[in-house]
């Protein structure tokens, strides 16, 4: 698949842009600050709806509008679809698939696939377990779009119970005997949602441990072989938690018995796929905290290439979208990582200086300079 027509309105530094794309590689060039990453970020956003940058949608709308609109004509199989997206942050976005009429933005999600390499992405390796769950999550959502609708109902499930929780425990430390009626329930849906969270989630890291391994052993011969282990926080630590969804459920009914009493005390929810972190080994080492600058850029780089690897195998090359990512690595990591993905369907790379980008990516070139995109 590759998008051949994108448009911005008051998006981030954009009033109003339109470009026409082709497939193959364009790389966008400019100064620092000139509007390089609110551009990649916003071709991620079609995808995903969310910003890798950002957690809420607000910084995405441009200073003083209202809302932002992106607008993304995406060729696959020659065949076009567009997508339209309204953002208005406080309020609901809303999302046209073919100019039909407006619906949820959940609907749109697996037009376009994308893989997104960032400076960010060392935090994979480096920063906090949320950093894995997303890249986790979001790999299943390219997958299986009806995944964004399996973590939204957990979320739910999430948000009600840690309500009650909290007030439970509020009740607890005044008078000791807190209103737990409800709990059960709650209890009941966080193990069924969960399970199918941690069930898609376990598959998923099956699946990615070859496409690791294969890939940090093409971009570095130092260091290895990663090892990725799931680790949930329903069971204990060196402890593989089983495949099967009904057994995870009772993982979770069980392992939510046991904690009551801390959760209570605490006032939220400490159990659940919100709480598990996919460890990154080394060999035997945590890479968190052991690995070196240049292993942890290898391992998440071979993170991204095999999300890109179970995309394509799936059978559509996902656009990749390479932002500013060069200037981090050393030369042979550079050529290493250019190589991979040369020859994907559609590449957007972006840097501040063009002498960044290797030889082999160097493609249809755009200038990005004060709010303004031009081809040269
Ligand atoms: N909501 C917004 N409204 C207006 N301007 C914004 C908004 N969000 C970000 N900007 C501006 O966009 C610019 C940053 O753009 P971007 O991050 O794309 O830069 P870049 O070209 O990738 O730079 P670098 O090479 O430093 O990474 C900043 O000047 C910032 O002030």
């Amino acid at each position: 698949m590759y998008v051949s027509h994108l448009q911005l309105a008051d998006y981030r530094s954009y009033e109003s842009v339109h470009l026409e794309l082709g497939p193959g590689i364009s790389t966008f060039v400019g100064p620092n600050g000139q509007g390089k990453t609110n551009l990649v970020e916003a071709i991620g956003y079609v995808a995903t709806l969310g910003s890798h940058r950002v957690a809420t949608d607000a910084p995405l709308v441009r200073k003083g509008a209202e809302r932002a609109i992106v607008r993304a004509a995406i060729v696959k199989d020659e065949r076009q679809a567009v997508v339209d997206l309204e953002i208005n942050p406080g309020k609901a976005n809303r999302a046209r698939l073919n100019r039909a009429p407006a619906t949820r933005p959940r609907e749109v999600l697996g037009v376009l696939r994308t893989v997104l390499f960032a400076p960010e992405d060392l935090a994979l390796v480096k920063g906090d377990p949320g950093e894995r769950r997303r890249f986790l999550d979001e790999l299943l959502v390219a997958r299986a779009p009806r995944i964004a609708g399996v973590r939204s109902d957990y979320e739910r499930v999430l948000k009600q119970r840690n309500a009650l929780l909290k007030s439970a425990s509020a009740q607890f430390f005044k008078r000791g005997e807190p209103d737990l009626s409800t709990l059960d329930v709650w209890n009941e849906h966080l193990a069924v949602a969960g399970a199918e969270l941690l069930a898609a989630r376990l598959a998923l890291v099956a699946e990615l441990q070859p496409l690791v391994g294969k890939a940090y052993s093409e971009l570095t011969t130092v260091g290895g072989p990663p090892v990725l282990q799931y680790r949930s926080s329903a069971a204990a630590s060196d402890e593989e938690p089983p495949a099967d969804r009904e057994q995870l459920a009772q993982l979770l009914r069980e392992a939510l018995a046991e904690a009551r009493v801390q959760e209570l005390q605490r006032g939220v929810s400490l159990i659940g796929p919100h709480r598990d972190d996919l460890h990154l080994r080394l060999d035997e080492l945590p890479a968190k905290g052991y690995a070196s600058q240049g292993e942890s850029w290898s391992y998440a780089l071979a993170l991204r290439l095999a999300g890109f690897e179970l995309l394509r195998a799936d059978g559509d090359d996902p656009v990749l979208l390479l932002d500013d990512v060069f200037a981090e690595l050393d030369s042979e990591r550079r050529s290493r990582l250019a190589e991979h993905v040369r020859h994907a369907e559609q590449v957007f790379v972006s840097a501040a200086v063009a002498e960044d980008i290797p030889p082999e990516l160097q493609g249809d070139r755009f200038r990005v300079v004060e709010g303004g995109i031009e081809h040269e």
